[in-house]
C-alpha cells in the first residue's frame, strides 16, 4: 500500500544539513588587512614546488614593469614632438627616434610578458601537485576515529572538493596581483612625476569598483560557509541516484521516489540560497560600477582643468590619459586579484585547517614490536560525537599462541573491540599493551586483519592480494600463490580470462566484477598474504560457500598453530576449538570461558548456541 508518509520521518525536515547562520557571519571584513596573511602560504608553497619558475616570474615581472615606465616617458617625447610647431611630415620624422624608443619598450615588455606566462605555466600545476599529496598524506595519516568524526569530514571535503581548486586558482591570482601592482608603479610613477595630483584623483575612479568586487567575493563565501554542509547532502544523494553500487537495491526496494524526494529536500534550499548570493551579488556590483564610472569622468574633468589653468602641457596630459588607462586597467586587474585572493584564501585557509587538524603526519616508526601478550585494562571506547560507550570496562589478556573468540549479538561490539587489539583505535578509557609497548604504531606491522566488509580495490587481481603487504618480495609468486590456496581465491582466480592480470572494477574499461563471496575469498588471500603473528578475523567466511567456509576454517587452524588468534564470528560451531571465548552484551564483557565452561554456565552463550543448533537441525 502507498500512501502518505511515514510521519517519523518528519526528522528529515529539520535536518542537521540546513543553512548554517552563523557559519556565515563568521568571515573577515577587509581585504587589505587579510591580504598578506592569506598570500603568506600560497607564496610559500610556490616556493616549495616550483623555486626556478618562481624566481624568473618574479625576475620577468620587474623587468616588464621596467620596460612599461620607460616606454611611458618615451611616449611623452613622442607626443611633445607631434603637438610642437611646423609641418606635420617634420613633426612625425622629429618625433620618429622616441616612436623607435617606444616600440622596443612596448617589445621588450611583450617578451617579458611571454616569458611570465611560460613560467606561470609550471607553477600552477606544480603547486597542485604539491598540495594534493599533502592532503592525501595527512588524509591517510590521520587516525582511523577521525573517520567518524562528521567535522572531521566536513573539514577534509572542504579541503579537497574546494580547498585544493582554490589553491590552484589563487597560485594563478598571484602571479596576477604581482604583475598588476608592477604594472601600477611604473604607470603610477610616471603619472606622479607627470603630475602628482593625478595620482589621488585617480583612486576615485577604482576604489569603489575594489569596494565592489570585495563585498561580492565576502557574500559568496559567507553562502559557501552557510551551505557546505548541505552540499555535501546533496552531493550524497546525488551519488545514491547516479552511482552503480546502490543501483539494484534502489530499484528493489522502489526506492526511487524516496531518492528523489531526499534529493528536494535538501536541493530547494540550495537552490534559493544561490539565488539570495546571486541577487546580492549583482546588487553591489551595480553600485559598484556606477560609482566607479563617476569617479572615472571627475578623474578627467581633474585633468581638462589642468591643462585649461595651463598648469600641465598638452604633451604631458596625453601621456596622462595613456597612464590614467593603463593604472586604472592595472589598478581593477590587482583589486580583482586581491579580492579573489581574499575569497580563495578562506577557502585556502581551509585546506590549511584540515592539514593542521590530521596533524603531523605520523613518524614512521622503525621499532615494530612483536605484539606477543595482549593486556587490556578497563577499556572503554566511545566513538567520536556518540553519546554511549561501545566498549565499557573491558580486561581480558590474549596469551601468545592462543586463538580467542568474540561473540555477542548485533552491536555487542566485538568489532570494535578487535580495532582496539589490532591497534587501529585508541581506547577513550584504561589501557592497552602489546607485550612490552603500549603505542599502536609500533604493532602495525604485526598486526593482519580481514575485515567485516573489506575493500573491493579496482585493481587486479594480484594487487587485491599483494597489497595486504605490498612490499612483499614474492620470488615466483609463491607467497601468492599459497595465499590463494589457502583461501580458496585461486579457484576464482583460475577462471579469470586474464588470470591474476584481470582488472577487477566494471567502472574500467576491460574490467570484471566478482560476486560477493569471491571478493570474500580475495580479501582472506590478502590477509593470508600479509603473514602477521596476530591474526585478526571480523565474519571472514559470512558470505562464503560451505566448502569455501571449511577450507578456510581448515586454514585457520593450521595459521592458528604459531599464531595468536582473534576471531569474530556469529557461527558458534566454529569458536568450539577456541582456547577462550568473550561474549560481548551492550559494550561489555558478559561471560568468559571455554566453550564447555560457558555451556555449563548456562548463560546467554548457551543459550545462543541451543538456538543455533536447533535452526541447523531444522535446517
Ligand atoms: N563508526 C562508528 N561510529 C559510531 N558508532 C559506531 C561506529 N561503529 C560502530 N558503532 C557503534 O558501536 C557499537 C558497537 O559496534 P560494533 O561494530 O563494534 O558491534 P559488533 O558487535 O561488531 O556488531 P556486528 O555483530 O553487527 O558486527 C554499536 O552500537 C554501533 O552502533
Amino acid at each position: 500500500m502507498t500512501g502518505d508518509p511515514d510521519p517519523r520521518d518528519d526528522a528529515l525536515n529539520v535536518p542537521y544539513w540546513q543553512i548554517d547562520e552563523a557559519a556565515g557571519k563568521n568571515v573577515p571584513r577587509r581585504v587589505i588587512r587579510t591580504l598578506p596573511k592569506v598570500t603568506s602560504p600560497v607564496v610559500k608553497m610556490i616556493w616549495q614546488a616550483a623555486p626556478r619558475s618562481a624566481a624568473a616570474v618574479a625576475v620577468l615581472q620587474v623587468t616588464s614593469g621596467l620596460c612599461a615606465a620607460f616606454g611611458l616617458f618615451a611616449t611623452t617625447g613622442v607626443l611633445t614632438e607631434l603637438l610642437a610647431g611646423g609641418p606635420t611630415a617634420d613633426r612625425v620624422v622629429a618625433a620618429l627616434p622616441a616612436l623607435l624608443l617606444v616600440a622596443a619598450a612596448y617589445g621588450l615588455r611583450g617578451a617579458m610578458d611571454i616569458g611570465v606566462a611560460h613560467a606561470h605555466a609550471r607553477i600552477t600545476p606544480a603547486v597542485r601537485r604539491l598540495a594534493e599529496e599533502r592532503l592525501y598524506t595527512a588524509s591517510l595519516e590521520v587516525e582511523l576515529s577521525a573517520f567518524d568524526d562528521a567535522g572531521f569530514y566536513d573539514k577534509m571535503h572542504r579541503a579537497r572538493d574546494r580547498g585544493l581548486f582554490y589553491l590552484e586558482r589563487s597560485t594563478d591570482n598571484l602571479v596576477e596581483l604581482i604583475g598588476s601592482v608592477l604594472g601600477i608603479l611604473a604607470a603610477a610613477s610616471s603619472l606622479a612625476v607627470l603630475h602628482p595630483i593625478l595620482l589621488p584623483v585617480l583612486l576615485l575612479a577604482v576604489l569603489p569598483d575594489g569596494w565592489a568586487v570585495q563585498r561580492s567575493a565576502l557574500l559568496a563565501y559567507a553562502s559557501m560557509a552557510r551551505a557546505v554542509t548541505l552540499d555535501r547532502r546533496v552531493q550524497m544523494v546525488a551519488e545514491l541516484a547516479t552511482e552503480r553500487e546502490p543501483a539494484a537495491e534502489i530499484r528493489a526496494c522502489q526506492a526511487e521516489p524516496f531518492v528523489l524526494r531526499e534529493y528536494r529536500i535538501v536541493a530547494d534550499p540550495l537552490r534559493d540560497e544561490d539565488i539570495r548570493r546571486g541577487v546580492a551579488q549583482a546588487r553591489v556590483r551595480g553600485i559598484g560600477r556606477a560609482l566607479a564610472g563617476g569617479g572615472l569622468a571627475i578623474t578627467y574633468v581633474v585633468l581638462g582643468l589642468l591643462v585649461h589653468a595651463g598648469w600641465v602641457e598638452l604633451a604631458i596630459a596625453g601621456t596622462a590619459v595613456i597612464a590614467i588607462r593603463a593604472t586604472t586597467t592595472a589598478l581593477n586587474r590587482l583589486v580583482l586579484a586581491s579580492n579573489q585572493l581574499v575569497e580563495q584564501g578562506m577557502y585556502v585557509g581551509d585546506y590549511l585547517a584540515f592539514l593542521d587538524a590530521a596533524g603531523e603526519p605520523r613518524a614512521s616508526t622503525t621499532t615494530s614490536a612483536d605484539p606477543k601478550r595482549v593486556q587490556l585494562q578497563h577499556v572503554g571506547f566511545t566513538y567520536p560525537e556518540s553519546a554511549q560507550p561501545a566498549l565499557r570496562d573491558v580486561t581480558l589478556t590474549v596469551e601468545p599462541g592462543q586463538t580467542i573468540a568474540l561473540v555477542g549479538e548485533n552491536g555487542s561490539g566485538k568489532t570494535t573491540l578487535a580495532k582496539l587489539i589490532a591497534g587501529l583505535y585508541r581506547p577513550t578509557h584504561g589501557s592497552i599493551r602489546w607485550g612490552g609497548t603500549d603505542d599502536p604504531a609500533a604493532i602495525r606491522d604485526r598486526v593482519m586483519m580481514v575485515l567485516q566488509d573489506p575493500i573491493r580495490w579496482p585493481h587486479t587481481a594480484r594487487a587485491n592480494v599483494r597489497v595486504g603487504r605490498h612490499d612483499r618480495v614474492d620470488h615466483g609468486d609463491l607467497a601468492l600463490s599459497s595465499a590463494a590456496v589457502q583461501s580458496g581465491a585461486d579457484e576464482v582466480v583460475d577462471r579469470l580470462p586474464k588470470s591474476w592480470e584481470t582488472l577487477l572494477s566494471k567502472q574500467f574499461r576491460g574490467g570484471l566484477e566478482l560476486s560477493g563471496g569471491q571478493w570474500q575469498r580475495l580479501a582472506v588471500a590478502r590477509g593470508l598474504y600479509r603473514d602477521a603473528p596476530l591474526l585478526i578475523w571480523d565474519e571472514p567466511t559470512a558470505p562464503l560457500d560451505a566448502k569455501a567456509e571449511a577450507a578456510v576454517y581448515e586454514s585457520l587452524r593450521t595459521l592458528a598453530e604459531d599464531r595468536t588468534v582473534v576471531l569474530i564470528t556469529h557461527r558458534l560451531a566454529s569458536v568450539r576449538h577456541a582456547d577462550r571465548i568473550y561474549l560481548l552484551h551492550e559494550g561489555e564483557l558478559a561471560e568468559q570461558g571455554t566453550h564447555d565452561e560457558l555451556i555449563a554456565l548456562g548463560g546467554r552463550y548457551a543459550e545462543l548456541h541451543d538456538l543455533q543448533a536447533r535452526m541447523y537441525a531444522d535446517a
